[in-house]
This record gives structure tokens, C-alpha cells and sequence, in this order.
């Protein structure tokens, strides 16, 4: 009997963390109209001219503080984990694939991989559980314009978000767990950020996003495709599971790049007033990643916890990605099975 597919798709992440290939990863990456959304011309000119020839070599450096000898890039690693153990947990009659939106293992070859597999049906879980145009919407372009191309189109489905996912954030809530949560003066939820543009042009309703300071800090109706809404209800969700309280919290936003305005506030901004608040411990979610990457290792537990003491606090604690946790496999599973 033919096999059902599944295809999982992360981000993606350099080849290794040479120079050369920190700048071809950034290169495939920044020059995706989904993440700098501006004229093809300009973009090419703002990327390949400025961008990457001043960021490659930084960025290669951080890759180096959290490249493993053994295992390479966490994200890579870990994205592997979570295929491997829903290949385990399915079954012969599924065939799970992992591919990368940018570099390597691509999304062309997977699908090549089930296609001679002759699978009957493909499910692709695009693994960000917030909705944004640069993440999930540009890995559903790139699988519907390859898929677009055979002469037999499969059944093949999608997941728009599992934002609220109850078994992902039973996971996080885990995951924090170990650290002793109610040691901590204050816990973070930062989500990666977006440029504002981007949340404004996903608003479907033309007539809702950034319209006031708070309009997409409660999911509704109206703006349930909305990345900050989602990011928002994902927080409340852990925080309910763990007993916090709305003060005894903070959403904000990181990894912010160019000069444009993005979403706020600023992850960077908001442990610089918690300091001066005089918070000593600050326990810090990243729920807009599935896996460990730059962006939690680096950037949270080395960047944000040097700023934090900068301004007088003592120590910014991460909880880790949910990587192998078996709850976000049974979360997985769920999904290829539409529980
Ligand atoms: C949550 C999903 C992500 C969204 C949305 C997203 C948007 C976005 N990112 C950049 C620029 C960079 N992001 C970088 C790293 C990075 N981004 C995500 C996820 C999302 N990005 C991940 C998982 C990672 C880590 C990859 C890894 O190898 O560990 C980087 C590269 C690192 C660096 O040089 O700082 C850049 C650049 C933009 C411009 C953007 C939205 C418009
Ligand atoms: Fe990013
Ligand atoms: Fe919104």
C-alpha cells in the first residue's frame, strides 16, 4: 500500500560556520521577497551590496560559538531529532522527511524523495508555530511552486499555524520546569520579530493591525492570521498552564535587522527597564522557535544576559527549544493526523 508523506520544513541554517557559507546561507535567505519585501532591484542592491558583506563575517563568528564539533548546527540537529522520532513514532506507513527553506537538506529533494516514494498524500508542517509571510508563507510558496511543476499534483495539505497547540505549550511550560520558575523576578516570552509592514500586509481585513497600541495583543476573529496576535495568545496560553500572573510577565520581540520600525517592543528595550526596575532573574521563553538556533543560544543566553547585567541585573535564564521533547512529537503527531 502507498505511504502517506510528511514533510517538515524548518528554516534553515548555514552549510557551516565559515565565512563563505554563513554568506551564501544569508544571500538565499535575505533574498527571498517574503523576507525583505521590497523591489527586487533594490533588495539585490540592499542585500548582496550591504547586508551580507558587513553581516556574513559577524554572523560566522556567532555561528562558531554555538557550532558542535559532533553535531553542528542545533537547529539542523535538532530539526533532524524531531523527523527521526515522528518517522519512529508513525510508522511504516508514513514516510517522514525533513527539509530547510534555505540551504541544506533542500525542499526540491525531498520532495523528489516522496515523489519516488510514490506517496499518495503529502501533509507539510512548515515548523513555526506563529503564522508570518517570511517564515511559513514563504516555505508554502516555494513547496506549492515545485509541486506546481508535476504532471501528477498529490493531495497535499497545509498548516496555516499551531500557535495554541495544548500539547506544544504543555511542552514549554515543561521545558521551564527545571529552572524553578517561581525563583525568577520576571519571565519573558520573546518571539522573533517582523518588520511592521509585514504584520500590516497579512491583515486580511485591511482595517485591524497596528490600527492602535494594543489591537494585536488579543486573538480574535478579525486578526487570527496575525503574527503578534499569535504570539500573544501563545504566551498567555504557557503562562496560564504555568500560573502566572499579567504582571509577572512581558511579550516583546527580538532580533530586529535594518532601520525599519518592527514589531514591539523590543526584547533589547525591555530587559534594559527590568534591570533599572531592579529584576535580578529573568526566565526567558522563545516560543516562535521549535528547535534551539543563533537566535535562542546566542542571541538570548550570551547577547541578552550580557545587556541585562550591563544594567545592573544578575542572570537571563532560557528555557530550552522544545528540540526532542516527546510532547512536541506527540504535538507533531497530532497534526499529520489532524487530531
Ligand atoms: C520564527 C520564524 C522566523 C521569522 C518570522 C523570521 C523572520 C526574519 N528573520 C530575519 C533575519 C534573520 N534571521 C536569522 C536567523 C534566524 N531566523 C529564524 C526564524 C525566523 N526568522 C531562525 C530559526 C534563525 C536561526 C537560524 C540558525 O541557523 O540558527 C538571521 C541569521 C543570523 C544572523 O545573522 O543574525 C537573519 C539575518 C528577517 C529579516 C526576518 C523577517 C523579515
Ligand atoms: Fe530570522
Ligand atoms: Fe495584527
Amino acid at each position: 500500500m502507498a505511504k502517506k508523506g510528511v514533510l517538515l520544513v524548518n528554516l534553515g541554517t548555514p552549510d557551516s560556520a565559515a565565512t563563505p557559507d554563513v554568506r551564501k546561507y544569508l544571500n538565499e535567505f535575505l533574498m527571498d521577497g517574503r523576507v525583505i519585501d521590497i523591489n527586487p532591484v533594490s533588495r539585490a542592491l540592499l542585500v548582496r551590496g550591504v547586508i551580507t558583506p558587513f553581516r556574513a563575517p559577524k554572523s560566522a563568528k556567532l555561528y562558531k560559538e554555538i557550532w558542535s564539533a559532533e553535531t553542528g548546527s542545533p537547529l539542523l540537529y535538532y530539526s533532524v531529532r524531531q523527523q527521526e522520532l515522528l518517522q519512529k513514532r508513525l510508522g511504516d506507513e508514513y514516510m517522514v522527511e525533513l527539509a530547510m527553506r534555505y540551504q541544506t537538506p533542500s525542499i526540491e529533494a525531498a520532495l523528489d524523495r516522496l515523489k519516488a516514494a510514490l506517496v499518495e498524500d503529502i501533509r507539510v508542517i512548515a515548523l513555526f508555530p506563529q503564522y508570518a509571510s517570511a517564515s511559513t508563507g514563504s516555505v508554502y510558496e516555494k513547496v506549492m511552486r515545485l509541486v506546481g511543476q508535476w504532471p501528477t499534483i498529490p493531495n497535499i495539505s497545509f498548516i496555516n499555524s499551531f500557535h495554541d497547540n495544548p500539547l506544544m505549550i504543555e511542552a514549554f511550560a515543561q521545558n521551564a520546569q527545571k529552572h524553578q520558575p517561581e525563583q525568577f523576578d520576571h519571565v519573558l516570552f520573546s518571539f522573533h520579530g517582523l518588520p511592521q509592514r509585514q504584520l500590516v500586509k497579512c491583515d486580511h481585513t485591511h482595517n485591524h493591525c497596528l490600527k492602535s497600541a494594543d489591537c494585536c495583543q488579543t486573538l480574535t476573529d478579525v486578526n487570527k492570521f496575525c503574527y503578534s496576535a499569535q504570539s500573544y495568545d501563545t504566551a498567555r496560553l504557557i503562562a496560564q498552564k504555568m500560573g502566572l500572573k499579567k504582571e509577572q510577565y512581558t511579550v516583546c520581540f527580538q532580533s530586529r535587522l535594518g532601520s525599519d520600525p518592527w514589531v514591539q517592543p523590543y526584547t533589547s528595550v525591555v530587559i534594559e527597564d527590568l534591570a533599572k526596575q531592579g529584576k535580578k532573574k529573568l526566565l526567558v521563553f522563545c516560543p516562535a522557535f521549535v528547535a534551539d538556533c543563533l537566535e535562542t543560544v546566542y542571541e538570548v543566553s550570551v547577547e541578552y544576559d550580557g545587556e541585562f547585567k550591563q544594567h545592573g541585573g544578575e542572570h537571563v535564564q532560557l528555557v530550552e527549544s522544545l528540540n526532542d521533547n516527546p510532547l512536541f512529537i506527540d504535538a507533531l503527531e497530532g497534526m499529520v493526523k489532524n487530531r
